[in-house]
């Protein structure tokens, strides 16, 4: 559902992202780790067309990254929320609705609202709204169109602790209903028990590529170490 091969970007000499590759498939939910200045954010940026690659090939269900195609299948859910300052949360969810075209969208729209305790602010203006807020708002027109691969960059950071359970559920709902998740977090514990696999970056290179239980099997030999210890020892020399 996801390939990148070869990715690589450059900000004027720094390199961020060190010829990496990454594949995901249909259904997969995967953990991106790694420590500050890694490469993750820029990675998804480049995986989301925010930012142009200097090298590499990416394809979204089969299709160039950057075509229409592609973008009708995924939503990216950025680090830092952006929300239109003069348009209030309904009509966010109106306008993803009509991007989309979607009919019959309110129902779900509703429930989502709900999920993340904003049907009683639907009516306020984006620039009124709270950090975490924003991130609701943000996570909510992401899921609207029922995108079938989702790119979260840090989606907890802002949330208070009843959205970070909310967002670890929709987490499994995604999943269940296999939906095709990247998620890069620095909140460990949020992706544990649901990522089939970990890409764990430094220095803009993907270090380990496993499974949690495989990386433990491998690097800790003790099966109860949690994922967090885990990472801790693999980039303890970042
Ligand atoms: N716009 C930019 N201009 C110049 N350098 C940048 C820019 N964005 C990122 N970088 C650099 O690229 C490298 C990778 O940054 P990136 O934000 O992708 O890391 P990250 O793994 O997401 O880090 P964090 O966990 O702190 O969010 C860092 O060295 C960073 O300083």
């Amino acid at each position: 559902m996801l390939e990148v091969k070869g990715l690589v970007k450059r900000f004027q000499k720094q390199l961020a992202v060190d010829q990496l590759d990454a594949r995901l498939e249909g259904g997969e939910v995967v953990g991106l780790l790694g420590p500050n200045g890694a490469g993750k954010s820029t990675t998804i940026k480049c995986i989301v067309g925010l930012l142009r690659k200097d090298a590499g090939e990416i394809y979204i269900g089969g299709h160039d990254h950057l075509s229409l195609e592609a973008k009708r299948l995924f939503a990216y859910i950025p680090e830092t929320p952006n929300v239109y300052d003069l348009l209030t949360i309904d009509d966010h969810l109106k306008f993803i609705a009509q991007a989309y075209s979607l009919t019959h969208w309110q129902p779900y729209a509703e429930e989502l609202l709900e999920a993340y305790d904003l049907l009683d602010k639907r009516d306020k203006l984006g620039r009124d709204l709270s950090k975490g807020m924003r991130q609701k708002v943000s996570i909510c027109c992401a899921l609207l169109h029922d995108p079938q691969v989702l790119f979260f960059d840090e989606p907890m950071i802002g949330l208070d602790p009843k959205a970070i359970r909310q967002t670890k559920l929709i987490f499994k709902q995604l999943k269940e209903k296999g939906k095709t998740i990247l998620v890069s977090t620095h909140l460990i514990d949020s992706v544990e028990h649901i990522a089939d696999r970990v890409m764990i970056m430094k220095a803009g290179k993907v270090v380990h590529n496993d499974t949690v239980a495989s990386l433990r099997e491998q690097y800790s030999g003790d099966a109860l170490s949690s994922l967090e210890d885990l990472f801790l020892e693999l980039t303890k020399d970042a």
